[in-house]
């Protein structure tokens, strides 16, 4: 019973969380280069790119949920407020699941469909917060209130199969929160679902992260969306993070060149009919980061010797407001 209050009454203020020089490889192929961000406490950073430039390998790699006979992942620290997640004795067991909750982008495949609701729910409450059967129901039923889910108590003895996807991916936020985490992960939360249900789920997060004065990063390639969702933007492009800022300066004016054209081509579709829509002509290198020079500068409008020779600023500083890898931006270049 001690336990149990303890863990109701655990402040859930959100942690700040700082990455800096991850790297991460599938069979020696680099996927994700010289990543460097910081999200501050109670901060919302938005990760965008297309698909394949490495948002979910950056955050899965980050906190430690890449497979390691599939992945190498290297940085030199991540820390969760003090707490460095990658350092030799590294207390990682844990701290995923109770200071770090995850949401995925499909709910099925996050659920077990052979267990009911209240087993995978309390379950993680059981490993991690140590309570007994009758707390851990309780907690269970109070989760699922929170994310919208009534009739909590009859609902607990279902299977996912019983849920509409919807319902299903509030469970899933459910269960990323049952630890009272202080850094909740939403990857691409709402691309698997209905257009009816994106906005309710993503309200639902966007709420609870006000509530619980949740840090927060969320993974998207939906640009229109990080207007709601973000305090901070992070544009990557072929694994490396190519800008980062405050998203109101980023969102009004990009300054890496993919970055603009990104936003350039969501805003020809949100102007309407008859206008032009604008695309970025070709396509991502298929070696990602493995080339020479700026992975852009094959696509870039802006496009000058030194791109095609030398990858420009490795990465962004962590503790930088604004930063561009861009050799446009470099003030020597400038000079
Ligand atoms: N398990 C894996 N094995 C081999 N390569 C992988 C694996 N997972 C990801 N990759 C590669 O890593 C790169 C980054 O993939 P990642 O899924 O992180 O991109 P993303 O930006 O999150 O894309 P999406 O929006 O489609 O989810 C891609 O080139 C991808 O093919």
């Amino acid at each position: 019973m001690t336990t149990m209050i303890a863990a109701e009454t655990r402040a859930t203020a959100g942690a700040s969380f700082e990455v800096d020089g991850l790297t991460v490889r599938f069979s020696g192929k680099t996927a994700v280069d010289n990543v460097s961000f910081r999200v501050a406490p109670g901060e919302a950073l938005g990760i965008v790119g297309e698909s394949g430039s490495g948002k979910s390998t950056t955050a899965m790699g980050a906190v430690g949920l890449l497979d390691p006979e599939i992945a190498a992942v290297e940085a030199r620290h991540v820390r969760l407020d003090m707490t460095d997640l990658r350092g030799p004795g590294a207390p990682r067991a844990g701290i995923l699941g109770r200071r770090i909750g995850v949401v995925f982008q499909n709910p099925m495949v996050a659920l077990n469909p052979v267990l009911t609701i209240e087993r995978q729910l309390t379950d993680h409450m059981r490993q991690h917060l140590h309570l007994d059967a009758r707390a851990a129901r309780a907690r269970a039923i109070r989760l699922l209130g929170e994310v919208g889910i009534t009739d909590a108590a009859r609902r607990l003895s279902f299977y996912p199969f019983q849920f509409s996807g919807g319902m299903l991916q509030r469970i899933t936020i459910a269960m990323a929160l049952a630890c009272d985490p202080e850094l909740l992960i939403a990857d691409e939360p709402t691309t698997a679902l209905d257009a009816t249900v994106q906005a309710e789920v993503v309200d639902l997060i966007l709420s609870i992260r006000r509530s619980r004065g949740l840090s927060l990063i969320w993974i998207t390639h939906d640009l229109a969306l990080l207007n709601r969702v973000a305090d901070r933007v992070a544009v990557m492009y072929a694994g490396r993070l190519v800008e980062i800022g405050p998203a109101d300066v980023l969102l009004d004016h990009p300054a890496h060149p993919y970055a603009a054209g990104l936003l350039a081509s969501v805003q020809s579709l949100w102007t309407g009919e008859g206008a032009e829509f604008l695309t970025i002509e070709g396509a991502p290198p298929p070696n990602g980061p493995e080339m020479p020079g700026c992975a852009f500068a094959p696509r870039c409008p802006r496009v000058f010797d030194r791109c095609a020779t030398r990858p420009p600023m490795a990465s962004t500083p962590a503790d930088a407001a604004h930063g561009v890898a861009c050799w446009l931006f470099d003030p020597k270049v400038q000079a």
